[in-house]
């Protein structure tokens, strides 16, 4: 297969190009948006009334998941199959450790370039304040910074990207990271029901669930028209739990060929499907493209929680998945850190990262 890649085949596994910061554009001013961040060809935003139930994601409330509810499992299923999105209530994280994450995560952005820059990431390392997924000169950046650390297991974090110093930062991280594990671990149980395993199918085939934690910093835009916060891409994660800010919105899905805004429900978590479940429910569940806009007024941050199998993991339809006369296999089988690597060595683009995987292109 031709796995061609612009201008990537330089760059190694986790390669990015260093880009400026965004937020340091914007607060150093300027006359007009810089040419590198134009997207020309960016679909319009599509208008819809966000009042409009029918295009609002499903809400599912883990309380009732975690009792064995059937009938909440049967909404998970729906939500999965239908929008590969759903925001979660009652998810047990503890409100305190919500506002903590978000404070921590503020305090780090609001740091001097300098500060921040001492947790850089490195050229070859998917870690630290930067920009992943910059593979070439040419192409178009997104309106936002970013710092990713790799929190579970936490032998796997390295210190050299965290920012110690700063009050309250680990401690925030540590407690968030681990009660999102717990909710994690239970929507793990719940997917492998729904793939026709028991509870710990899954984790007994696949090990448990890895962490890390992409921090967005989005800074105003004052041409939200022009640009893209992140641009349209699925996410390589089993599933990913996102903290936002209550009242910006920003991120959209795409959903029937249309960009659908995701309203903020205070204190939930959007969870979406990401692309090793997408593999290993052989396409029953999707892992639907998104991306997240700017705005004038204000400054929006995210923080989405990536859970994944280990590197050494093969991922494929499971058999449970498979029927050959109406679910023929979709995908073939790939060891995760080369599913991984191959998405990192590309710009974030759509859903070119699962296609690759595809056995019949449709
Ligand atoms: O900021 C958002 O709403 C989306 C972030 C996101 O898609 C990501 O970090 O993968
Ligand atoms: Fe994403």
């Amino acid at each position: 297969m031709d796995l061609k890649v612009e201008n990537g085949g330089a760059l190694g596994w986790g390669k990015s190009l260093p880009v400026p910061s965004v937020q340091e554009i914007v607060r150093n001013g300027f006359q007009s948006i810089p040419e590198r961040y134009i997207h020309e060809n960016k679909d319009l935003p599509i208008s819809v009334n966000l009042s409009d139930s029918e295009l609002q994601i499903p809400v599912i409330d883990f309380s009732l998941l975690a009792k064995g509810d059937k009938d909440e499992l049967k909404k998970l299923d729906f939500a999965c199959k239908e929008w590969g999105f759903f925001q979660m209530i009652n998810h047990g994280v503890r409100e305190e450790v919500l506002h903590k994450m978000k404070a921590a995560v503020s305090s780090f952005f609001e740091l001097p370039l300098e500060g921040k820059k001492k947790y850089a990431k490195e050229v070859n390392e998917i870690q630290g304040y930067g920009q992943n997924f910059v593979v070439s000169e040419h192409q178009k950046l997104d309106w936002s910074d970013m710092i990713y650390l790799i929190t579970v297991p936490p032998q796997n974090r390295n210190f050299k990207f965290w920012p110690l110093s700063l009050p309250g930062f680990k401690e925030a991280v540590d407690e968030y990271s681990r009660e999102i594990q717990n909710v994690a671990g239970e929507l793990y149980a719940n997917f492998s029901v729904l793939m026709g395993l028991d509870r710990d199918g899954l984790e007994r085939l696949q090990g448990e669930l890895k962490q890390g934690i992409r921090m967005n910093y989005y800074p105003v835009c004052s041409r939200p028209d022009l640009v893209l916060g992140i641009s349209p891409h699925s996410d390589g994660s089993t599933f990913t739990l996102l903290l936002q800010d209550d009242d910006v919105n920003g991120l959209e899905i795409k959903h029937k060929d249309a960009w659908i805004p995701v309203k903020p429900m205070p204190n939930s978590l959007v969870i979406n499907v990401g692309d090793a479940t997408e593999i290993q429910s052989n396409g029953m569940y999707k892992s639907i493209e998104h991306r997240a806009m700017t705005n004038e007024e204000k400054p929006r941050i995210s923080i989405a929680t990536f859970v994944f199998p280990d590197d050494e993991q093969e991922i494929g339809p499971l058999d449970s998945m498979i029927n050959d006369s109406h679910r023929p296999r979709m995908y073939r089988n790939i060891k995760y850190v080369d599913y991984i690597r191959e998405k990192f060595a590309r710009k974030m683009e759509g859903k070119a990262h699962t296609d690759f995987v595809k056995l019949q292109s449709k």
